[in-house]
């Protein structure tokens, strides 16, 4: 086992950037789509508001909830290879810490997407864009816990 974790690494890492860069793509978008959902809808009416839970629900079916499965599956093959991960190391739990709060908000993306459809979302445009800024932030720590390694 280990030595075809240790031979399939190169692959292994691709498909873990691959699913990184669709997951991201995803955690990005759908608090966008919270904005102009509670900001557009209120204006356009009804028919707006279904193509906007069409867009969210396809966003996360298809898109994010597949990537966030395969970024851990790729992610923790490379964290078992032999040899990759010094465990005595900071960086990995930086990374560790930060991947968590990842996937903390791939499910408050979830539970927001819920309160839109059950027509209780209390949250404003402007929340929704702060939120934003929470995966950008993770993802600089976690790219530069795993590339530089500074600590
Ligand atoms: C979901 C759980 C995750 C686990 C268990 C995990 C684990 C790992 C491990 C063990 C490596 C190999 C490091 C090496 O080859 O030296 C790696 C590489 C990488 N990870 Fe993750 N990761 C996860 C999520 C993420 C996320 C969310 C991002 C970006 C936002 C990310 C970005 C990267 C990048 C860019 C690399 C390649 C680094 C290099 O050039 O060596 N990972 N990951």
């Amino acid at each position: 086992m280990s030595d075809l974790l240790v031979n399939l690494y190169p692959w292994t890492k691709s498909l873990h950037v691959i699913s990184v860069i669709a997951w991201m793509a995803g955690l990005f978008y759908m608090p966008r789509l919270f904005v102009y959902h509670v900001e557009r809808v209120a204006a356009a009416g009804p028919e707006t508001e279904e193509i906007f839970e069409t867009m969210e629900r396809k966003l996360l079916r298809f898109i994010m909830n597949p990537a966030m499965v395969a970024t851990w599956i790729f992610g923790l093959a490379l964290a078992f290879t032999p040899g990759i991960v010094d465990w005595g190391a900071v960086w990995p739990y930086t990374k560790a810490a930060a991947i968590i709060a990842m996937t903390w908000f791939h499910h408050w993306c979830g539970y927001r997407r819920k309160d839109f459809l059950a027509g209780k979302n209390t949250r404003t445009g402007r929340d929704f864009r702060l939120m934003n800024e929470v995966p950008t932030v993770l993802m600089i720590v976690i790219v530069v816990s795993v590339i530089a390694r500074p600590f």
